[in-house]
């Protein structure tokens, strides 16, 4: 790639010859630019023009428009003018699109430039690509949603969840339908079989519940054995059926074990949300729900008495 030399305005011109200013520009790895007033390019060092696939000559007097999709000069556009029009220095995330499509996430540092006279004559700016930290930092959001046995949302997240779609639900006035799903006698699975295969049944359980919602639904792990389903825009009757139909893909399972095939079911409390009801309430019902379905025989969708005890057996919000 060719030096960007000469390509410096003459603004550049601090008493330091300008070829000394480009040549340190050009050593930087930073890409660098400069803009007039009126937001076109006057000056960039080698990094921008390589970050761009422009050579240093064609950048000059181009506008953000010529050189970026129009979603993304608009931003930067808007950000150059309030950046001009305060004068100062300025910090944004953005995106910036290479020649080959690839969309980097970056950081611009700007400032604004002046003339003799005190007044903004145009900008110049910096970008730091952050790409390679923002998928970190997804990555770190993501893992600490996540259940470590299970890669279900913890209890965190799917109550958290819960609670953001049952305001939404609330002020839509529709109901919001909750299935408390608790596998069986697990206990003496575990006793019997040893914690690998109890471990490797809620593995199983898990995929198995998650592989038969819709992508509006939400699963999270939030007990030893207990898992919580979250249903995006469903009615009690839509709810019934999905309830029934995970009861019965988590009795299809099966798990080997040194002393045969290991059959699981599940217990479901199922409960619809009432028009003003708290999201802890609802919870509190599915769960009465769950502990029905498993007096009366386990293996079994109950379906939550509208009227619940009022007494929870746990406190949602503090647990
Ligand atoms: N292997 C394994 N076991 C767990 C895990 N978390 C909790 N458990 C066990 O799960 C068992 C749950 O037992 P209980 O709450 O008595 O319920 P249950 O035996 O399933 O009985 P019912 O729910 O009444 O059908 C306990 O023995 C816990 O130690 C885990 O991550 N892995």
């Amino acid at each position: 790639m060719a030096r960007c030399a000469a390509v410096w305005p003459a603004l550049f011109d601090i008493r330091l010859p300008s070829t000394l200013v480009q040549s340190v520009l050009d050593a930087l790895p930073t890409p660098v630019f400069f803009k007039d007033r009126a937001g076109r390019y006057r000056g960039c060092n080698r990094a921008f023009t390589e970050l761009m696939g422009k050579r240093p000559d064609e950048l000059l007097g181009m506008s953000v428009f010529d050189l970026s999709p129009p979603e993304l000069a608009r931003v930067y556009q808007e950000a150059d003018e309030a950046l001009m029009l305060a004068g100062g220095e300025q910090r944004y995330e953005a995106e910036v699109q290479r020649p080959n499509g690839e969309r980097l996430h970056v950081l611009f540092y700007k400032a604004a430039v002046r003339d003799e006279h005190g007044v903004v004559c145009g900008l110049v700016g910096t970008i730091l690509d952050i790409t390679e930290r923002k998928a970190l930092e997804h990555r770190l959001a993501d893992l600490a949603d996540r259940d470590a046995l299970t890669g279900l949302l913890n209890r965190r997240a799917i109550l958290a969840h819960l609670e953001g779609l049952h305001a939404d639900r609330r002020q839509a006035r529709q109901p919001l339908c909750l299935l408390m799903v608790d596998v069986d006698h697990f206990k003496s699975i575990n006793d019997r079989f040893g914690h690998a295969i109890g471990d490797e049944a809620l593995v199983r359980v898990a995929g198995c519940l998650r592989s038969n919602l819709r992508d509006g639904d939400r699963v999270g792990r939030i007990g030893g054995e207990e898992f919580l389903v979250v249903l995006g825009s469903t009615d009690l009757d839509d709810a019934r059926g999905v309830a029934e139909r995970l009861r019965q893909a988590v009795s299809q399972i099966m798990v080997e074990t040194l002393g045969g095939m290991l059959q699981l079911t599940v217990s479901v409390g199922l409960a619809s949300s009432l028009p003003d009801e708290d999201w802890a309430h609802v919870l509190g019902r599915a769960d009465e729900g769950l502990y029905a379905a498993k007096r009366t025989g386990r293996d079994r969708v109950v379906v939550a008495q509208n009227e619940g005890r009022h007494l929870l057996s746990k406190d949602w919000r503090r647990s």
